[in-house]
């Protein structure tokens, strides 16, 4: 059934379609039970759009995303492309959607289900209830600036460079996401950089600093060199409430916070353009934290939670169904409590499942709640 919500599903590689998968059984449900639907189409993206057209992104693939109102992202990437050329690696197809729709604003939730967090790397009381946004500039920096290469140097050796570049529009308009995002919740920010040793840096902080006098009514603003937020985040995660940084720093940054929440499999993201002000859409891409994990992938014990979260935030951000997405989160988190677990957050006592009985397992509880 054709609905005016458009979903483009790039499955990638690896357990990237494994997981997307098993969402796609919960938007079956949705239209089965909630008469929801979704107006879905399919591509190929990273090595699997290598293999089939020698690049990592074709541009009518390109063009369905930015048509969509929501992409559905697996995850890139795998050891057999480890020898091709840098511009045509599958994470190129990702890094090209991520700049072409302009998604400057990754919103990476840290959040620590009741059930999980004797599952932490943490000592349960330090993760216990635990709730923070990592926001990552994710149009900028190092990932994107130039110059960058590998020369070779007269005697013989070479230099590999890369250009760490932020200019004050782009500090500026993540800084207001940050903002935007603290107001609704506990009113912090924390501006991660290393102004210490990077003029990167040094203007981040200014920029920060500014913006939050103009316009950050509302907001207490603090500082942090990212090193010191890496160590900070293993020994008193709940001192944070939102943490603003850059590309590099929000990329590992956010690994990081994956094990405070049990796995890398635990944890969304949603990426997210400026509001258009004339049609009030943007465009918005929604993928897990984590990669194509070759060292699993086949063997049908992902973990789809994190796949199913991102999805959650695709409702509540792209589609405006919040309650939909609550029902998702209520079911994920019912599952947990049950008891059932997949490899990577499995525990003592508990049972260990796979990623298909983990997911038929979410749609009984989606039945449940449902049925009331
Ligand atoms: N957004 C994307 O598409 C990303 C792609 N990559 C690519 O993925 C490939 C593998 O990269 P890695 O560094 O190994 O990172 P990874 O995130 O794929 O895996 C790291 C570790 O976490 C585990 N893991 C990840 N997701 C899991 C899940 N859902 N369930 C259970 N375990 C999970 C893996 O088994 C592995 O041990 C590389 O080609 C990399 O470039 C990496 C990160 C993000
Ligand atoms: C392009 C991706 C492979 C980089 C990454 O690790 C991420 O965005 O989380
Ligand atoms: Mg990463």
């Amino acid at each position: 059934m054709a609905s005016n919500r458009k979903m483009l599903v790039l499955g990638g590689d690896g357990i990237g379609p494994e997981v997307v998968k098993e969402v796609l059984r919960v938007v079956d449900w949705m239209a089965k039970k909630r008469s929801v639907s979704f107006d879905l189409q399919e591509g190929l993206v990273g090595g699997a759009a290598y293999d089939k057209h020698g690049t990592p992104l074709t541009d009518e693939t390109l063009a369905d995303a930015v048509d969509s109102d929501a992409v559905l992202f697996g995850a890139v990437g795998g050891t057999q492309y480890d020898d091709l050329p840098f511009e045509v690696k599958p994470e190129r197809g990702l890094l090209r959607l991520r700049k072409e729709m302009d998604l400057f604003a990754n919103l990476r939730p840290a959040m620590v289900f009741d059930a999980m967090a004797d599952a932490s790397s943490l000592k349960r009381d330090l993760v216990s209830g635990l709730d923070i946004m990592i926001l990552r500039e994710l149009t900028g920096g190092v990932y994107f600036g130039q110059p960058r290469g590998i020369d070779d140097l007269p005697d013989g050796t070479k230099k590999g460079y890369d250009t760490q570049v932020y200019t004050t529009p782009e500090i500026e308009r993540i800084g207001r996401v940050a903002f935007d995002l603290a107001r609704k919740r506990d009113g912090r920010v924390t501006s991660v950089e290393k102004a210490n040793v990077m003029m990167s840096g040094v203007l981040w902080r200014e920029v920060m600093t500014n913006l939050h006098k103009a316009e950050g009514e509302g907001v207490v603003l603090d500082h942090m060199y990212a090193d010191n937020c890496a160590m900070q985040l293993v020994r008193n995660p709940k001192q944070f409430d939102v943490i603003v940084t850059d590309n590099l720093f929000g990329d590992i940054l956010s690994d990081c916070a994956a094990m405070l929440t049990g796995s890398l499999g635990m944890l969304p993201s949603a990426s997210l353009g400026a509001v258009d002000e004339v049609t009030g859409k943007r465009h918005a891409l929604y993928e897990p934290v984590h990669g194509s994990a070759p060292d699993i992938a086949g063997k049908g014990i992902a973990n789809p939670i994190a796949e199913m979260l991102s999805f959650a935030m695709a409702l509540r951000y792209s589609f405006d169904m919040g309650e939909e997405a609550d029902m998702l989160e209520q079911a994920i988190q019912n599952v947990l409590k049950s008891g059932l677990r997949t490899a990577d957050i499995m525990q003592d006592g508990m049972a260990r499942v796979s990623t298909t009985v983990m997911t038929d397992s979410l749609l009984k509880e989606l039945d449940k709640l449902v049925s009331g």
